[in-house]
């Protein structure tokens, strides 16, 4: 479905723009329906610019990016539109997606807007109410609220449900979880797996091996821009070929034991 072929990534720093920095070096991986696919990696390493070349908020310096066998990069105006039916993004903090000043579900007003404009009042909310209920909103609980009246849970979950209201395949999920607390964490995970088995697939980015490991059926290990190892999940996490990956493993502090000082 969604094909990433050796791509690259150079941005240009400085004041000048006359420097260059590769943040992103020849990575390669598939994502299939109903398949979670984690990209990790330390601070840096370029996970967030893959998903943002994704997404096509980023240029392609180099390869290619296709969705289900169209190269991504020639879409424009109608085109690119068409493809954000089938592929979005959720970011890290759910708080810089929303505008303080207005109710957070103008973001469902605007994507009607954009996409149903011809869709009956009532068909609309029913299609609405259909997203809230398949990311267990209660819309009581979110509709009329401004953004800092909801928690970045209930935010995190809006954001989907708006995803959701179209007809994506693809979902790039940065970092949804890290700024959740540990019950809203695992119901977002539990969400994920649901969509996951629905058919979606999904472009996990973390940071956090443990939530890679719990969810994602393949794995990417980026260490500087460059994909050092990726498999089968399992096959990564207890095999480990790369020193890279059993030194980011070494280094996941254990549960069941206490720190040594
Ligand atoms: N717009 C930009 N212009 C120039 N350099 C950038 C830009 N965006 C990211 N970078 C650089 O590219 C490299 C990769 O950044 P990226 O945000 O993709 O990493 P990351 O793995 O997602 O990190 P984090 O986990 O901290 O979000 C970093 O060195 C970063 O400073």
């Amino acid at each position: 479905m969604l094909t990433v072929d050796r791509v690259s990534k150079v941005y240009r720093t400085g004041a000048f723009g006359t420097n260059q920095l590769t943040a992103v070096q020849d990575v390669s991986f598939d994502i299939n329906p109903g398949e979670v696919v984690s990209l990790i990696g330390e601070s840096g390493s370029g996970k967030t610019t893959i998903g943002k070349m994704v997404l096509r908020l980023a240029s392609i310096t180099s390869g290619t990016i296709t969705l289900d066998g169209v190269d991504i990069s020639t879409y424009r105006g109608r085109g690119l539109k068409n493809y954000y039916r089938h592929v979005q993004g959720v970011f890290q903090d759910p708080f810089s997606s929303f505008n303080p000043i207005f109710k957070a579900d103008r973001v469902f007003a605007m994507l009607k807007g954009q996409y149903f404009s011809s869709m009956g009042r009532d068909a609309w909310q029913h299609k609405v109410e259909a997203a809230l209920d398949a990311v267990r909103l209660d819309p009581a609980a979110v509709v009329n609220k401004y953004p800092h009246q909801l928690s970045g849970g209930q935010l995190q979950r809006l954001l989907i449900a708006r995803a959701l209201l179209l007809d994506i395949k693809v979902l790039v999920a940065d970092e949804i979880i890290s700024m959740l607390d540990a019950s809203t964490r695992i119901d977002v995970l539990n969400l994920l797996a649901e969509l996951k088995a629905d058919g979606l697939g999904i472009l996990f980015v973390t940071h956090d091996l443990a939530l890679g490991n719990y969810i994602s059926d393949k794995t990417v290990i980026l260490q500087k821009g460059v994909m050092v190892e990726t498999g089968e999940t399992t096959a990564v996490f207890t095999d480990p070929q790369h020193p890279y990956t059993q030194q980011l493993l070494a280094s996941v502090p254990r549960l069941d034991r206490r720190w040594q000082k």
